[in-house]
C-alpha cells in the first residue's frame, strides 16, 4: 500500500515556534513546518545540534505550545498531552518513578486512562513480555541497568497502544551494545504492532538502520529540508544491512544533507549533487 493510500495518523502543518527569551528578544526555533506521518510509519527525525529537534517533539506531543501552526492527531488537534500519543525520553532515569515496582511503572497510564485492573494487569504482562521483561515486574527501576530501565520505559509506551510513538534521543545514554539491541529492540516492536513512530536520534546512522523515511531539518528556524525514503530491505540486521553497500549510500546521502544544513540559511537552495535523491 502506497502512502497516498494509508491513513493518515499525524498532521504537522505550519508548526511555528517562537521563544521570548529573557531580555524581551525573541528567538523563532521553529518556521512553518509541515509534514505527515501516514498508519504503520517509521520516520526519523535528524538535524544538526541545537536545530530543534526537541522543541518540536514536545510541540507534537503537546507538553509545549506552538507559537502557530496546528498538530492533528487522527484527525482531532493536538492542544496538550493526548491520549493517543506515547512519548519516550533519553533520560529514563528521570521518566521512570524510584519507588514504583516496574509493573506499575508500565501500568500508571492505564490507570490514568481509567482501564479496569484485569485489563491492565494483561496489558502491563503483555508489554513486559514485548521488551524482554517478563521476570522483571516486581523489582525496582534502580534494581535494573540502564538499558533494562529504557526497556520499561518502551513498555510504558507500548502498554498504551499509542496511535503514534515518539522518541526523543531514547538510546543516546546507553552504551553501543546496547543501543544496539535496543535498536532491533524497536524495529521489532513496531513491526509486530504495526505502529506509527517518529524517533529523533543525532545519529545518522541510526537513522538509516530503523527507519523507512529520514526527514532532515535545517537550522533554526526549523523547516524540513529534505525528505529521503530508506529503500532498505524490511528485514534488518548489525552486520548485514549496515555492511550493505545501499545503506553506505544512505548514510553519506543524510550525512551530507546534514553537513548542508549547518552551513545554510534557510530557504537557500541545495547544490545540483545533492538533490539527486529524496528531497
Ligand atoms: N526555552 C528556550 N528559550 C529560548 N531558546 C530556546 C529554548 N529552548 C530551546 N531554545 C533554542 O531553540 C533552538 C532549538 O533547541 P532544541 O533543544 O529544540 O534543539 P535540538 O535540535 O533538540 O538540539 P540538540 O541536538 O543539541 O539536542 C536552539 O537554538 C535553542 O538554543
Amino acid at each position: 500500500m502506497t502512502n497516498a493510500t494509508k491513513t493518515v495518523r499525524l498532521e504537522v502543518d505550519q508548526l511555528q515556534k517562537i521563544y521570548q527569551t529573557g531580555n524581551g528578544t525573541e528567538f523563532e526555533a521553529v518556521r512553518s513546518l509541515t509534514f505527515d506521518l501516514h498508519d504503520g510509519e517509521f520516520a526519523c527525525l535528524v538535524g544538526p545540534s541545537g536545530s530543534g529537534k526537541t522543541t518540536l517533539l514536545k510541540c507534537i506531543a503537546g507538553l509545549m505550545r506552538a507559537t502557530s501552526g496546528r498538530v492533528v492527531l487522527d484527525g482531532q488537534p493536538v492542544n496538550g498531552p493526548a491520549k493517543g500519543m506515547a512519548v519516550v525520553f533519553q533520560e529514563y532515569g528521570r521518566s521512570l518513578f524510584p519507588w514504583m515496582t516496574v509493573e506499575a511503572n508500565v501500568g500508571l497510564p492505564l490507570k490514568s486512562a481509567g482501564l479496569s485492573k484485569a485489563e491492565r494487569t494483561s496489558r502491563v504482562a503483555d508489554a513486559l513480555a514485548d521488551v524482554g521483561l517478563a521476570e522483571a515486574g516486581s523489582k525496582y527501576p534502580w534494581q535494573l541497568s540502564g538499558g533494562m530501565q529504557q526497556r520499561v520505559a518502551i513498555a510504558r509506551a507500548v502498554a498504551s497502544r499509542p496511535s503514534v510513538l515518539l522518541m526523543d534521543e531514547p538510546f543516546a545514554a546507553v552504551d553501543a551494545q546496547t543501543r544496539a539491541d535496543l535498536e532491533d529492540l524497536v524495529r521489532r516492536i513496531w513491526k509486530e504492532h504495526n505502529m506509527t513512530i517518529l524517533f529523533v536520534t543525532h545519529d545518522i546512522d541510526e537513522s538509516v538502520y530503523l527507519a523507512e523515511r529520514v526527514l532532515v531539518l535545517s537550522s533554526s528556524p526549523t523547516v524540513i529540508q529534505n525528505d529521503i525514503v530508506i529503500d532498505l530491505p524490511q528485514e534488518r540486521d548489525q552486520l548485514l544491512t549496515r555492511s550493505d553497500a545501499r545503506f553506505g549510500e544512505l548514510r553519506a546521502e543524510v550525512y551530507e544533507r546534514v553537513q548542508f544544513a549547518k552551513t545554510n540559511v534557510t530557504g537557500q537552495s541545495e547544490p545540483a549533487r545533492l538533490t539527486g535523491v529524496g528531497a
